[in-house]
């Protein structure tokens, strides 16, 4: 099956997000703050990009139930997601504002709206499906380790990515995109598994790039 074999093809690649700073100072609750809202700044502006890649998705699909699945998964990311962002966000207010877009979040999110935009159909669908499948793994193995203690900093983001039915979400995801797999051409199974790769990569640099608070290098001569 094309999910267990990119799950086994990305496996170092998991354990590096597992150990990333980032995710053990957020399950640990010692994650600095300003660096968490760092983290949800970027991470707002990567679900606008997000959600137009997963109803590009609702639109290419042949099959109506995924085309549903894929409409409510955009409005999920902009609607439920967005609460969850609000709730930290609004704490800060305008400080936000003054964050400019990372290059890695652009990088991921203009990685997103190009595969959207000129790649088949089953090759999308395996370039979401980090974002799907990589925040439910990490959520899960953060509520193991911090429990659900409702007075820990993140709990929120913890119980919205280990709860069962984010799970089903995610079960969703992976078996429309084995079901493309087994029906593509082997050069298209082939593209899937590189969007995939590339899209888990961007997984682990969006972490680190929120860990270094990750700005422009040319900032000193030209505001971004
Ligand atoms: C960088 C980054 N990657 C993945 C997610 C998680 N996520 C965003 S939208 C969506 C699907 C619909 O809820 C999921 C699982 C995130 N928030 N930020």
């Amino acid at each position: 099956m094309f999910c267990d074999d990119i799950w086994q093809r990305t496996s170092d690649l998991m354990r590096a997000i597992h150990e990333h700073p980032f995710v053990t100072a957020l399950g640990d609750g010692s994650l600095d703050r300003d660096t968490f809202v760092f983290y949800m700044v970027q991470d707002a502006r990567y679900l606008e990009a997000f959600a137009k890649a997963l109803a590009a998705a609702s639109v290419r699909a042949g099959d109506s139930a995924d085309a549903a699945f894929w409409a409510q998964s955009a409005h999920t990311a902009l609607v439920a997601e967005r609460e969850l962002h609000s709730g930290y966000i609004d704490e800060l207010g305008d400080a936000a504002k003054g964050i400019a877009t990372s290059p890695t979040c652009l990088a991921y999110s203009s990685f997103l709206q190009a595969t959207a935009l000129s790649e088949p159909y089953p090759v999308i669908a395996a370039a979401v499906l980090p974002c799907f499948w990589i925040y439910q793994d990490v959520g899960t193995a953060l509520l193991a380790k911090a429990g659900d203690d409702p007075a820990h900093p993140y709990a929120k983001w913890i119980s919205t990515y280990s709860d069962p039915e984010f799970a089903a979400s995610v079960e969703r995801a992976k078996a429309i995109t084995d079901r493309l797999a087994a029906a593509a051409s082997p050069d298209t199974r082939e593209a899937m598994a590189q969007a995939y790769g590339r899209a888990a990569a961007y997984e682990w640099m969006f972490w680190d790039s929120a860990w270094r608070r990750e700005g422009w290098p040319t900032a000193e001569w030209l505001a971004p």
